[in-house]
């Protein structure tokens, strides 16, 4: 049951930002092992210590009643936890009363079978990581995956109505050359496409180093060939976006280590053991499961005023070659991105 008890007092942390995005990692598990994400070797979560979905419809609300008005769920892959479609149609009953938007960040790869449950339970856009279009180079990134399911998954989510903004982490020497022809592909098929820099975040399977691409450059070099127009939308997310007059399509830049946009974060992150992480690039965190378990409602709300205390300012991410350790020891896969 969704608890609204809580008062109605806005999420504000110590820097004056306001607190209008959850974002829940309902596993740290999946199907993929993408090299910049996770290692081949990985020791996953303790399925016991594993918040329910009544805890976390829970815990959704209390966010909710404090003014949090847009929910992602993401993972580890959200589509391989046992009975998903569940939690996505308790949470998209909420749109409407509070919540304006639930929407996913998914591989793609069980979206064929979940397209329409997700497009009925009110999700209206998602957004698919796709790295690159060559099924051999796919299998290699994703050390996993197949190339075909994703993309049956792609033209399932369109068939029901959902938009689709697709995430490509942009890799040097690993899929740089792919960068226009993702553009044209994507934008043919009326889909947004985002470039992301990696993120140092976990022991994974590639030179984070030799493979950063800084997009600030990317972005001047596609400048030359293109006529982008900045545009002002932006989603609540970090990325930027162009508009390509010649492709018709928008482009995003997420640049967390060419250019820190830290000032404006408006997120919080709920692993699926129910801890909560107040920045993608720290450690700090609250445990709302215990205060849930312990104290209920009551204690569920203090722990939610405490996390707005303890949010940092900004990551400190380093990428050179003095620092060999990545500057966050978990993996992506246990926050969600
Ligand atoms: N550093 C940093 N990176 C983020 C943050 N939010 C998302 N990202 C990264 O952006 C990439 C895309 O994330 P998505 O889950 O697709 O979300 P998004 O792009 O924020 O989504 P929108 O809501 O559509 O803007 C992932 O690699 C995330 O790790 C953030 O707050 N800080
Ligand atoms: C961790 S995944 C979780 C959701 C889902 N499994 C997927 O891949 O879309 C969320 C996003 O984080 C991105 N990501 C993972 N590791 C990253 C890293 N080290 N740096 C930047 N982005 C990363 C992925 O490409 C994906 O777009
Ligand atoms: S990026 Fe997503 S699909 Fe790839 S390993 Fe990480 S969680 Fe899995
Ligand atoms: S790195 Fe941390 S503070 Fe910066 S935008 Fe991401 S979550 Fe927010």
């Amino acid at each position: 049951m969704i608890s609204t008890a809580s008062p109605a007092r806005p999420l504000v942390d110590r820097y004056g930002r306001h607190i209008s995005y959850l974002r829940i990692s309902v596993t740290d598990r999946c199907d993929f092992r993408c090299v910049y994400c996770m290692a081949e070797d990985m020791t996953f979560l303790p399925k016991r210590d594993v918040l329910s979905f009544e805890e976390i419809e829970t815990i959704a609300g209390a966010f909710i009643a404090r003014g949090a008005t847009r929910i992602r769920l993401t993972g580890g892959e959200p589509l391989v936890r046992r009975d998903i479609m569940e939690l996505v149609a308790t949470l998209g009953a909420r749109i409407g009363q509070g919540l304006e938007e639930l929407t996913i960040t998914t591989n793609g790869s069980q979206l064929a079978k979940h397209a329409d449950g997700l497009a009925a339970a009110g999700v209206k856009r998602i957004n698919v990581s796709l790295d690159t279009l060559d099924e051999a180079r796919f299998a290699a990134i994703t050390r996993r995956g197949r190339l075909t399911e994703v993309m049956d998954g792609i033209a399932a989510a369109q068939s029901a109505g959902i938009a689709i903004k697709i995430n490509m982490v942009a890799m040097r020497g690993v899929n740089d050359d792919e960068i226009e022809p993702m553009m044209a592909w994507a934008h043919g098929r009326k889909m947004g496409l985002t470039l992301i820099e990696g993120m140092p975040l976990g022991e994974v399977g590639i030179d984070r180093v030799d493979s950063y691409l800084p997009l600030r450059e990317l972005h001047d070099q596609l400048a030359r060939r293109y006529t982008l127009e900045k545009l002002s939308k932006r989603t609540g997310g970090p990325a930027r976006y162009v508009h390509v007059a010649e492709t018709g399509g928008v482009l995003g830049f997420i640049t967390p280590m060419s250019h820190n946009f830290c000032e404006s974060c408006n997120r919080v992150r709920l692993t699926a053991t129910g801890q909560l992480f107040m920045c993608l690039g720290q450690d700090d965190q609250v445990n709302l499961r215990d205060a849930l378990r312990t104290g209920g409602a009551e204690a569920l709300d203090a722990a939610l005023d405490q996390a707005m205390m303890l949010k940092p300012k900004g990551h400190d991410f380093v990428l050179d070659r003095s620092s060999t350790a990545p500057s966050v020891a978990r993996h992506m896969s246990v926050t969600g991105g």
